[in-house]
This record gives C-alpha cells, sequence and structure tokens, in this order.
C-alpha cells in the first residue's frame, strides 16, 4: 500500500496497515472500523453512508495521512468504541455437538423480508462450504419450502427420525407446508400446537451434522418465537429491520424480547436499505440507512445491508433462490461467518 491514503482504499486495509488511524476515523465521528461492514467498505462509501461532505471527508483524508506521517490531526484522536461482542458461550459450544451452531433470524414486524434474508444467507453460506439446515419456525406462514423449490413430504431417516427434504444445492429444509396435502391448506392452530411442532421440527428431524441451523421465525413476540428462545438450543439472534421500521417500536420490542430471554443478538440485518440502478446510482427508497442506529441499540455489528432487487421476487415464487447472485449476500455471510468467530 502507498504512504499516501487515498478515498477509493478500503477500510479494513488502512486500519491494518495503520492501526493509529482507528483514533482518527473515530474522532471524525465514523464508527466503520468497528463495524463488519463497514470495515470492507472503502472510505469514500463509509463517509457517503454517514452523510459527509465533500468537505468532510477530504478533511478525514487529510488527517488520516498527518497520522501516519506523525503529524497532528485537526481532531482529537477518539478510542474505538468496543462492542458487547461475542460471549465465549458462542464460540466454547461444545466440538461434539451436531449442530454447531443455532441462529434465529427475527424481526419485530413482518413483510421486512426475514425469510428472504434468512434462505439467502444460507445460499450464501453454502456456497462458502458451510453445512447448512433451515427449520421455517413459521408455522402458519411458511414460505421457506416454495423459495427454494424442496416439494414432496419428509421420509422416515435411517436413524428413525424425519429425514428433512433437501434442497438442489445440498441445504437441508424443513417446513411446514411439507405436511400439508396443498400448499394453500391453512394451518389454523392455536399457540400451545405451533410450540409443539417447532420443537419437534427440532427434535424429531434428523439433521445430521450441520454448521449452521438458521431459523426463520414469524414476526411478532408471541408463541414461536419464545418457544424457539426457551425450547431450542439458540446460540445467537440475526435480527432483521429495513430502513422505515426502525422508527417505529416494532424493531425495539424484538431486540427486548431477545434481551429479557437472555438471548445474543449477534448481529443486524437492514434490509432493502437502497434501490440500485444499472449504471450504479443509489436510491434509498425507504428512507436513509439507520444501520449506525441499529447498532447501537443492539450492541451487535452490523452484518450487511442488503439491496431491493426486483428479480428476487420472481425466483423466490419459482423455487429459484439459489439461482441468486449479489455481491451483498456473500458479504453478508462473509461477515457472519467471522463475526461468530470473534475472539475476545
Ligand atoms: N431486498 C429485497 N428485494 C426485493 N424483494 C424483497 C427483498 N426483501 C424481501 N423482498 C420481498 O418482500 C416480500 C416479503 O419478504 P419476506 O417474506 O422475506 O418477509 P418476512 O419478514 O419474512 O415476512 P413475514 O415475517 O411476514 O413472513 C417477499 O415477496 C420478498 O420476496
Amino acid at each position: 500500500m502507498a504512504d499516501t491514503i487515498t478515498a477509493d482504499m478500503i477500510i479494513h486495509d488502512v486500519v491494518t496497515k495503520y492501526p493509529n488511524t482507528v483514533k482518527v476515523f473515530h474522532g471524525h465521528g465514523l464508527p466503520c472500523t468497528a463495524c463488519s461492514v463497514g470495515s470492507r467498505e472503502s472510505i469514500a462509501g463509509g463517509a457517503r453512508t454517514h452523510r459527509f461532505t465533500p468537505e468532510k471527508r477530504d478533511q478525514l483524508l487529510s488527517d488520516l495521512n498527518a497520522v501516519i506521517h506523525g503529524e497532528i490531526p485537526s481532531v482529537a484522536p477518539k478510542k474505538a468504541p468496543v462492542g458487547k461482542g461475542i460471549p465465549l458461550n458462542i464460540l466454547s459450544a461444545d466440538p461434539n455437538r451436531k449442530i454447531k451452531q443455532v441462529i434465529a433470524i427475527m424481526s419485530g414486524k413482518g413483510g421486512v423480508g426475514k425469510s428472504l434474508v434468512t434462505g439467502l444467507l444460507a445460499v450464501s453460506l453454502r456456497r462458502q462450504g458451510q453445512r447448512v439446515g433451515i427449520l421455517d419456525g413459521d408455522i402458519t406462514g411458511p414460505s421457506i419450502a416454495r423459495m427454494f423449490g424442496t416439494t414432496g413430504s419428509p421420509t422416515k431417516s435411517a436413524s428413525g427420525g424425519i429425514e428433512p427434504l433437501r434442497s438442489k444445492g445440498g441445504i437441508k429444509v424443513m417446513s411446514m407446508n411439507m405436511f400439508l396435502e396443498k400448499e394453500s391448506d391453512p394451518v389454523v392452530w392455536r399457540g400451545p400446537m405451533v410450540s409443539s411442532a417447532i420443537k419437534q421440527f427440532y427434535s424429531d428431524v434428523d439433521w445430521g451434522d450441520l454448521d449452521y441451523l438458521l431459523v426463520d421465525l414469524p414476526p411478532g413476540t408471541s408463541d414461536a418465537p419464545m418457544t424457539v428462545m426457551q425450547a431450542l438450543p439458540v446460540d445467537g439472534v440475526v435480527v432483521v429491520s429495513s430502513p422505515q421500521m426502525l422508527a417505529t417500536m416494532i424493531v425495539m420490542k424484538c431486540i427486548h424480547m431477545v434481551q429479557q430471554l437472555k438471548g445474543v443478538i449477534v448481529g443486524v440485518v437492514e434490509n432493502m436499505a437502497y434501490f440500485e440502478t444499472p449504471n450504479g446510482e443509489r436510491y434509498e427508497i425507504f428512507g436513509a440507512s439507520n444501520g449506525t442506529e441499529l447498532v447501537s441499540m443492539t450492541g451487535a455489528p452490523l452484518l450487511g445491508q442488503l439491496p431491493i432487487d426486483p428479480s428476487l421476487a420472481a425466483l423466490c415464487d419459482s423455487g429459484r433462490v439459489e439461482e441468486y447472485y449479489a455481491e451483498a449476500y456473500e458479504l453478508l455471510a462473509a461477515n457472519f461467518i467471522s463475526t461468530l468467530k470473534i475472539k475476545r
């Protein structure tokens, strides 16, 4: 790396080569070095996300260059904030456990793209060689089986349990839809039956060896999320939000529920964060990013900011979600893996 820091350089590379720049980023109010997404972004990208004017960005660059040449920057260097991090119980999970990590995907509000994020996170993890399963905890409104085009009913496994269906890419899937005669049949069940089905999907299904079991939850803070948090060995929770949702109390309710049940939020994902035109212009259709607020509300890192992509709905509807590729989701999976590996 040259001895001049320029706007196109990746924040992670800059702070790795020049650790004394971390305090300058923070002195300028740029928390990217403490954030999984930001640290892989360019300085220009980080400045844009945090709404820096061009003058403010140039001042940041000038200060970064000042400290690497032993000069005094214009702002008082500030110590990087220490986040809550990942508790040790996640890191010291029993190495003999067949399912290494059980991660619940939650959001307080429906329609923010939680199932889609679960599905695409699974796809990206699988592409990176991980063994992945998805337990569709949305018993009354399941969508995972349709998204992956997994049809047919589960059979009995060799050990006498239930054999999950497998997607084309090798993701193990268990969803209530697989037990319905017609996909459109309603599941009219009261809370205790929903809870019982979720527990059975975990304990009676022969998941085999998995690196990650992702549990897609229905919205809200009622029976299904409570059952998952209390009856399943959940190692961590990923909270999905979208820019406009944060303005409401709903995401906060979900976060409070996880905290009340002594769960651990391992990361937050901001879905529908922006729309990008083919020539690279970005529009924040649902409003300005709230990624920074999500991070401070949860104390967990921002794992990804995902774009709105109209082609996704068509692929999901036709059971071809595994054909989708977008860099933002690969980055989400990489951040997810590295966040769960963070040692403190
Ligand atoms: N980033 C995106 N780009 C385009 N479409 C999206 C995106 N995220 C979600 N969608 C679409 O929005 C709709 C709602 O998404 P999804 O079902 O994943 O939400 P959800 O939070 O799981 O909803 P619920 O909890 O109510 O079931 C789906 O049709 C999905 O394909």
